[in-house]
């Protein structure tokens, strides 16, 4: 049963609503697909690449608010997709989407939005909401788009009250691949789109993907790697009959603590046996915490494409080098954080948030073993930390 009074009332006209868990309607114009979905509201700063960001996996149960006014510009196309399967459910924007002008658009956003059953709202003061964020916390909530304008307020509201929220919820195994894959995919150039990967290119890294984005996969074919990617769930023994040079543990959805139960001890015993290990996100989370290290909800999470992270740390092999103390301009989508305090001996702290000195990378000692709490793929974002995918394959065989 909802317990929270609605306000303020729906004004005429408003054809999508984001209702927060305690009552407060956003009232706006739908786009996209029609119907509600349940979620937590976050904000991404990026100026580009929504496509891209709708499109990422570990952005499943959440509804992204974009602080950039004008969404919609480039339209969308078959290229920018970060991963096929659940990701965001809706987005809320400032302006009425805009018509699609560019060489490589094939669709509009709205069109696009539809096709994906995601649901859109505009119309909306994303700085209040953002604002709001801010002061309080990440609300959970409910996006609603109704053509006729007709919305069943109640039971959007006790959705939105009765919704769990993403501290505690795994959503690796919902999101992951559900069979091994031979990647084929190499990085992309404007004039021959997205390159094929070598197979037999050596080393051979096997990536588990708890809800990975595309792109770090053609960044480490890149790098000179073969890449097989296997499901979350993957055991150890599954891991390792795939001769492994180097395992990447992936980004993805939901709390790292809560989807840690089955990947954790896999990453514990990889990092005995010395395979060298690198992580991304919430693969990097969980390297933390096989490490032994703790984890915590942030308040109101990092996500964007200008967040500034400083290496403070050689890592183990000295391989940061003389570029320790530099400033990497990084793209980022977290709402779980390592906690930088909780580090045990023989983890040392590589790199640290510019904004709020929160941990964003770990090296273990003695070990080829380390993670990043950003997205070095970029995708959307700057391209200052695409040395990392050069680092860890140089670092096999
Ligand atoms: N991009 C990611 O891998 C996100 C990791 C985790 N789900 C978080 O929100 O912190």
């Amino acid at each position: 049963m909802a317990t929270a009074d609605i306000t303020p009332a729906q004004p005429k006209g408003a054809t999508g609503v984001l209702l927060l868990a305690d009552g407060t309607a956003l009232w706006g114009y739908g786009f996209g697909a029609a119907g509600s979905a349940v979620g937590e509201v976050c904000f991404n700063t990026s100026m580009t690449g929504y496509q891209e960001v709708m499109t990422d996996p570990s952005y499943a149960a959440q509804i992204v608010t974009f602080t950039f006014p004008h969404i919609g510009n480039v339209g969308a196309n078959a290229e920018d997709i970060e991963g096929q399967v659940e990701s965001a459910v809706g987005c809320v924007v400032r302006e009425e989407v805009t018509p699609h002008s560019n060489f490589r658009s094939q669709q509009q956003f709205t069109d696009w939005m539809e096709a994906h059953g995601k649901i859109g709202l505009s119309g909306i003061d994303t700085r209040a909401l953002t604002r709001f964020i801010r002061l309080s916390g990440a609300p959970n909530a409910v996006i609603a788009h109704a053509p006729d304008g007709n919305f069943d307020l109640p039971e959007l509201l006790a959705r939105a009250q009765d919704w769990a929220g993403l501290e505690g919820m795994d959503l690796a195994q919902r999101v992951t691949r559900e069979a091994q894959q031979d990647w084929e995919g190499g990085a992309w150039t404007l004039e021959k789109g997205y390159g094929r990967a070598p197979r037999d290119a050596q080393p051979h890294v096997v990536a588990i993907d708890y809800g990975a984005k595309d792109n770090i996969f053609r960044n480490l074919v890149k790098a000179g790697a073969r890449v097989t990617v296997v499901p979350a769930k993957a055991s150890l023994e599954e891991v390792l009959a795939h001769k492994p040079d180097g395992v990447f543990l992936s980004n993805g959805p939901g709390d790292p603590a809560a989807t840690g139960e089955y990947a954790v001890p896999v990453i514990k015993a990889l990092l005995e046996r010395d395979i060298p290990l690198f992580g991304i996100c919430l693969g990097h989370q969980m390297l933390a915490l096989a490490a032994g290290a703790k984890t915590t909800k942030m308040h109101q999470g990092h996500r964007g494409a200008n967040h500034p992270v400083q290496r403070v740390a050689f890592g183990e092999d000295g391989g940061w080098g003389e570029t320790t103390g530099l400033v990497e301009i990084t793209s980022m989508n977290h709402g779980f954080a390592v906690d930088g305090e909780t580090l045990p001996a023989g983890v040392e702290q590589t790199h640290v948030s510019l904004f709020d000195g929160s941990n964003c990378g770990i090296s273990i000692t003695g070990k080829k073993a380390f993670g990043v709490q950003y997205h070095p793929e970029a995708s959307p974002g700057p391209q200052d930390s695409f040395y990392l995918f050069e680092k860890f394959v140089g670092m096999l065989g």
